[in-house]
């Protein structure tokens, strides 16, 4: 194991999503998982109960701490609260000189709650866009940063551009929250500047989704630490989620985690799930 990935994001207590989901998706891919707290939260599957921003000079130093000592090969953002926060972590990619640097612009958690400042939405625009080589944005979380709605493919594609103007290499729009048309399908779509390419799998209808964006943005990041091309890192990320989302076994009363280990533990299954992926280019 000597690849590494860092993820920069907060702490969700609960285990399924946050700082936890992305460093268990690490180890699930042999990458070396580091970490630099932006807050914690008291969370589980009900609900988030309370966030506690770690202070300015603590998320630099520990920005500085993995930055000086490790050859980082890949970089994940989640949830960076708010603009203070986002030149932190611009300024030290800027100088660690980081490559890779993949951002699951965490905006609001499955329940509502806010995790980043709606202040900080220009932050994210115009401070990290321009670093980001892959942002992974859900519909809701498109829409913001791009002040467009999305109902159809098409306003998705015009989504993707706005935000490759920005500055992000590549981008993808997630479906999970696409609504009832497509429902019996999840499309994930990938932008690269010229090309559209689409990642299709059958929807599971499950309640225990809760870190499904943090764990398919982490599984991205993994992959290409381990030097697979973006294209590829999508649809096997999808596969990892796919697998995640459907051996979940109901931890907790609310929306339960996903299980981070079942393409490990069923690999015969998900050698078949890979080859159902239905891709294609536009
Ligand atoms: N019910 C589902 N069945 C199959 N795949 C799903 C389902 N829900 C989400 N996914 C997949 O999970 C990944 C995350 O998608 P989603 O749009 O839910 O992200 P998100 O809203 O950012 O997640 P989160 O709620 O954790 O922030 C995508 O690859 C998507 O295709
Ligand atoms: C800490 C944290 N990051 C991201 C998400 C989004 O799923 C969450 N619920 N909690």
């Amino acid at each position: 194991m000597n690849r590494t990935a860092l993820t920069i994001a907060g702490s969700d207590s609960g285990g399924g999503a946050g700082i936890q989901a992305d460093l268990k998706t690490f180890q699930e891919h042999l990458v070396f998982g580091l970490s630099a707290l932006t807050a914690v939260t008291a969370q589980n599957t009900e609900g988030v109960q309370g966030v506690y921003p770690v202070e300015i000079d603590g998320l630099q130093q520990q920005l500085d701490s993995v930055g000086s000592d490790f050859t980082i090969d890949a970089v994940k953002t989640g949830m960076l609260f708010d603009e203070a926060r986002i030149e932190t972590v611009v300024h030290a990619i800027k100088k660690f000189k980081w490559k890779n640097i993949i951002v699951d612009p965490v905006m609001i958690a499955k329940g509502g709650d806010h995790l980043l400042t709606e202040e900080a939405h220009t932050a994210l625009l115009e401070q990290l866009l321009p670093v980001t080589d892959v942002i992974t944005p859900n519909i809701p979380e498109a829409e913001v940063l791009t002040g467009k709605t999305i109902r159809t493919i098409s306003d998705r594609k015009e989504a993707a551009r706005i935000l490759h103007n920005a500055g992000a290499r590549y981008t993808v729009i997630k479906g999970g929250h696409a609504d009832a048309s497509d429902s019996t399908n999840v499309i994930d779509m990938l932008f690269d500047g010229e090309t559209f390419t689409f990642f299709e799998l059958p929807r599971i209808d499950s309640k225990n989704t809760h870190g499904t964006g943090c764990t398919f943005a982490a599984a991205i990041t993994a992959q290409v630490a381990l030097g697979q091309t973006v294209t590829e890192a999508v649809k096997n990320a999808k596969v990892f989620v796919q697998m995640a989302i459907a051996h979940t076994t109901s931890l907790g009363n609310g929306f339960g985690p996903t299980h981070h280990g079942a393409l490990r533990q069923f690999p015969n299954e998900a050698a078949v799930l890979a080859g159902e992926v239905r891709q294609w280019e536009d």
